[in-house]
């Protein structure tokens, strides 16, 4: 699914108004509906509840939310924010339609007029959405932060007001909502990590924009969903033998750090590959041949005379640390191998610290940095559009994929493509998750999949797996082991 701009989106509406076709503020109204029906199955036991409407598009969805939730007899303030413009058309229009109801409209012209909220109270912010273009200042600028500084809950409809639905917000004043309502899909401001304290849980609402809107070739940004994933997803064929899955070669682990190497061997038996050799230290033999029987252990020591063109991937890193031995594993598989390999964790530190490496790596190789390995390597960003920014340029200058790795991880392709990962939950955060995941994509380039469909369905597996493992382990007690043991039911419901 591509991620739109609110540009975009706002096209989206007028193709929808054209061709369902609907009128203006009856799509308005079903947006609304679709918030109300929320918030009747979600919320009660409000001792007020408060809305703060804008005088755009977004006020008008505030308006629509009043009157039909006091037609289902729940009652609620109205307070409308004044500067100056008469406000749209929809806006109006719900306005005069809100003035038959036994709704109380207050006019806010100045903080003397803002009202005492209590905890108890429910606020709905829709002063502002995605037609913001400057940060807030006066009166909604003090309003803003007369709502952030009472304890009530606030939830926001399409955004948290003051956040900007395509850019970093760094200095702006937003609402800090604990919940926001958002119309169709992820706006990109919900991609950015910094931005979590404001919009807390988002869900995202069908408002049943037109299913035939062409959006192809105009946004560079998508978010990995089900059909794209069924689609690079192949069934095993019946006559095939360990041969046809590729042999896959883990160089990972050192003394003290050998649960990297048995949790990213796992991960890379786990998800299909024919074979599976471990390079560990020879005196660390015994704990990877206990724990992943199933794989061939191979010493990290002969790497000097191993011949590495028989194995059809390489996914190096994991807990290898960064010696000068460890760093002269990851050369000669740099200058010794020409096919696409994977580079994660101490891997990326190496090169990190020797930056001439970055000409030696094999085209179409997946680094898969975590944010902070990421900096060590291409520099520090100043936000997580920009550090999109910087993958997506490296990606292209490098030829080569690179993965950075959070909530939404993404993986930046060498044709300017970048994916989100829509899969995955924050039970992940906890030591070895990566590593999993380092041998998951190793799985996936050993049996055939391309480096670019690796990458997908490598993020979105080792998400889903974590998602299904969490309703039974919860996400506190989920331990980097439980993805490697749920990777089967993940492929079960991709397969079926
Ligand atoms: N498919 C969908 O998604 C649907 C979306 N819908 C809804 O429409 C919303 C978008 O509405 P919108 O375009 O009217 O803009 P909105 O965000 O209400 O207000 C911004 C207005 O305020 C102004 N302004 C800007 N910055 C300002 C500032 N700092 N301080 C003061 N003023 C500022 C600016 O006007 P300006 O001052 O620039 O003339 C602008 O016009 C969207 O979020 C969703 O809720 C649904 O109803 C239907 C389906
Ligand atoms: N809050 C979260 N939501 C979704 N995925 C997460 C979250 N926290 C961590 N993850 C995932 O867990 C993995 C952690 O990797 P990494 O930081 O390399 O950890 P480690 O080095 O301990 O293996 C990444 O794939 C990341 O996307
Ligand atoms: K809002």
């Amino acid at each position: 699914m591509k991620i739109l701009s609110a540009e975009q989106i706002r096209k989206w509406d007028e193709f929808t108004i054209l061709n369902e076709p609907i009128s203006s503020i009856d799509l308005m109204e079903r947006a609304a509906r679709q918030c109300t029906q929320w918030f009747e199955q979600k919320k009660g036991g409000f001792r007020k509840i408060r809305i703060f409407c804008g005088k755009g598009n977004n006020g008008g969805d505030g308006l629509a939310i009043a009157r039909q939730l006091v037609e289902k007899d729940i009652l609620s303030d109205v307070y409308i924010l004044e500067f100056g413009s008469l406000g749209t058309n929809d806006f109006q229009t719900n306005l005069s339609r809100l003035h038959s109801f036994p709704v109380t409209i207050h006019f806010i012209q100045h903080q003397d007029f803002f009202p005492v909220i209590d905890k108890a109270d429910l606020i709905i912010d829709a002063l502002f959405g995605s037609g913001l273009n400057r940060p807030l200042d006066g009166l909604s600028l003090q309003l803003v932060q007369h709502l952030n500084k009472s304890a009530a809950t606030i939830i926001a409809i399409d955004l948290p007001s003051g956040m900007f639905a395509d850019k970093p917000s760094p200095t702006n004043a937003v609402i800090k909502a604990h919940e926001t309502l958002t119309f169709q899909q992820l706006k990109f401001c919900f991609l950015f990590p910094e931005n979590e304290p404001f919009f807390g849980e988002v869900h995202v609402l069908n408002i049943g924009l037109h299913p035939d809107f062409s959006i192809a070739g105009n946004s560079m940004f998508e978010l990995t969903d089900w059909k794209m994933i069924k689609e690079i997803y192949k069934p095993r064929k019946q006559f095939s033998h360990k041969g046809t899955y590729g042999h896959a070669l883990i160089v990972a682990g050192e003394k003290g750090k050998m649960g990297a190497a048995v949790l990213c061997t796992r991960g890379c038996l786990r998800s299909g590959a024919g074979l599976v050799s471990a390079m560990v230290p020879e005196e660390q033999f015994a704990i990877i041949q206990t724990a992943v029987p199933e794989a061939m252990a191979i010493a990290q020591e002969t790497i000097e005379t191993v011949d590495l063109s028989k194995y059809t991937t390489v996914g190096i890193g994991p807990g290898t640390g960064t010696s000068e031995e460890s760093a002269r594993l990851l050369q000669r598989v740099l200058v010794n191998y020409n096919r696409p390999i994977v580079i994660d964790a101490d891997g990326l530190n190496i090169i990190a610290a020797n930056d001439e490496l970055l000409s030696e790596l094999p085209p179409g190789s997946i680094l898969s940095p975590h944010p902070k390995e990421f900096e060590r390597i291409f520099g520090k960003t100043e936000n997580h559009l920009e550090r999109i920014q910087t993958a997506r340029l490296q990606a292209q200058k490098l030829f080569v994929y690179i993965i950075v790795k959070g909530h939404y991880s993404f993986v930046a392709c060498p044709d300017g493509e970048v994916y989100f990962n829509s899969t995955g939950n924050s039970g992940m955060a906890t030591g070895g998750s990566g590593d999993v995941l380092t041998g998951i994509l190793t799985g996936l380039l050993a049996q055939g999949y391309s480096a670019k469909e690796s990458c997908l369905l490598g993020m979105f597996l080792h998400g889903l797996s974590a998602d299904i493992a969490v309703k039974t382990t919860s996400q506190e007690a989920l331990v980097a082991g439980d993805i490697t043991e749920y990777l089967g039911k993940a492929f079960l419901s991709i397969a079926n």
